[in-house]
């Protein structure tokens, strides 16, 4: 039985660039990793099959999973007759913009490369990871970095300046291809990308909290208001950066002050049924 740790993403920034040909947004994003997170448990077995446990009743166990995804395909590339039971013990809530599913993903072809002595280079299992989706070959490094092509080409970036993350759910579930189909591209606002790499790379923490933006963030606000009044609420409760993570419906606050966040968290615990107070895990790279 093997062990692995599935955190959750937050975009600090996500811009998006241009539409592509294959239906595919060019984006432009820093993502980090937090400490909220599933944790996988694989365990090989002889008969060859691929099989998922999870208590968490919105996450498929079939060939839906994204975990199944993943173990198959290294099933398939590197001619593997060995099985997987995998077990997937759920914190990073479904749907929300936090990428659960792909940092199980991820977690699914590291643990099975390791647990199947496949040696896989960390760059190979990225590359190899997009297949699964757009923001798994994130999650396979974790740490913090910036994003292009799809999302699947991954530069690494300097440890995010310490501070505490709030993050907060509404009781709704965001549809990614909706999201990204219903954003124009004539009116989006563009965050600044080098900003926010500046502010990395000088670990200048107000920097850092000026930079952040999201173009999804209106689009998902349109149809959601619900995302208008948590982040107002956020910001009223003492955060110093608010935005929303991917495409939602999660909603972040940055938070310097240690002293300040259990006067956000429980603020907000008395309308949204979701919030978390973690840290940023930015600085460990999970693979080298
Ligand atoms: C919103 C983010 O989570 C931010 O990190 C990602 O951009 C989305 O990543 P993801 O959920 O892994 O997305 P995928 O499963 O690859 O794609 C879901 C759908 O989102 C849209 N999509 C996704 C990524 C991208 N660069 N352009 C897109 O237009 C496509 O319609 C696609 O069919
Ligand atoms: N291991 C998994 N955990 C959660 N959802 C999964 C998993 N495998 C497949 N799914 C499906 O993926 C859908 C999106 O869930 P997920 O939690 O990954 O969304 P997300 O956080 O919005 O992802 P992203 O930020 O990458 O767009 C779910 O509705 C679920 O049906």
């Amino acid at each position: 039985m093997l062990y692995e740790k599935a955190p959750a993403k937050i975009n600090l920034t996500l811009d998006v660039l241009h539409k592509r040909e294959d239906g595919f947004h060019e984006v432009e994003m820093i993502m980090t990793t937090v400490d909220l997170a599933d944790r996988v448990w694989l365990r090989s077995t002889n008969d060859g099959l691929i099989t998922i446990k999870t208590s968490e009743r919105f996450v498929p166990s079939d060939r839906k999973n994204f975990a199944y995804q993943a173990a198959e395909l290294l099933q398939r590339k590197y001619g593997i007759k060995k099985g997987v039971e995998i077990t997937l013990e759920k914190s990073i809530p479904v749907a929300a913009g936090l990428a659960g599913g792909s940092s199980d993903a991820a977690a699914t072809l590291r643990g099975l490369n390791r647990l199947w002595n496949l040696r896989i280079e960390a760059d190979e299992l990225a590359s190899l990871s997009a297949q699964i989706g757009s923001d798994v070959a994130f999650c396979v490094h974790g740490g913090t970095a910036l994003a292009t092509g799809r999302g699947e080409i991954i530069e690494r970036l300097p440890i995010p300046p310490n501070c505490w993350v709030i993050l907060a759910k509404p009781a709704i579930s965001v549809s990614t291809a909706d999201i990204y189909g219903k954003l124009n591209l004539a009116t989006i606002q563009h965050p600044s990308t080098a900003g926010m790499i500046d502010a990395l790379e000088e670990s200048n923490y107000e920097a850092m909290c000026k930079a952040v933006g999201n173009v999804l963030e209106p689009v998902t606000m349109e149809l959601y208001p619900q995302v208008i009044t948590l982040k107002e609420q956020m910001v009223k409760f003492g955060a110093d950066a608010v935005l929303m993570s991917g495409s939602g419906p999660t909603v972040f606050g940055l938070v310097q002050h240690e002293s300040r966040v259990p006067r956000i968290y429980n603020g907000l615990k008395g309308f949204c049924p979701e919030v978390y107070a973690v840290r940023m895990m930015g600085g460990r790279h999970i693979l080298d």
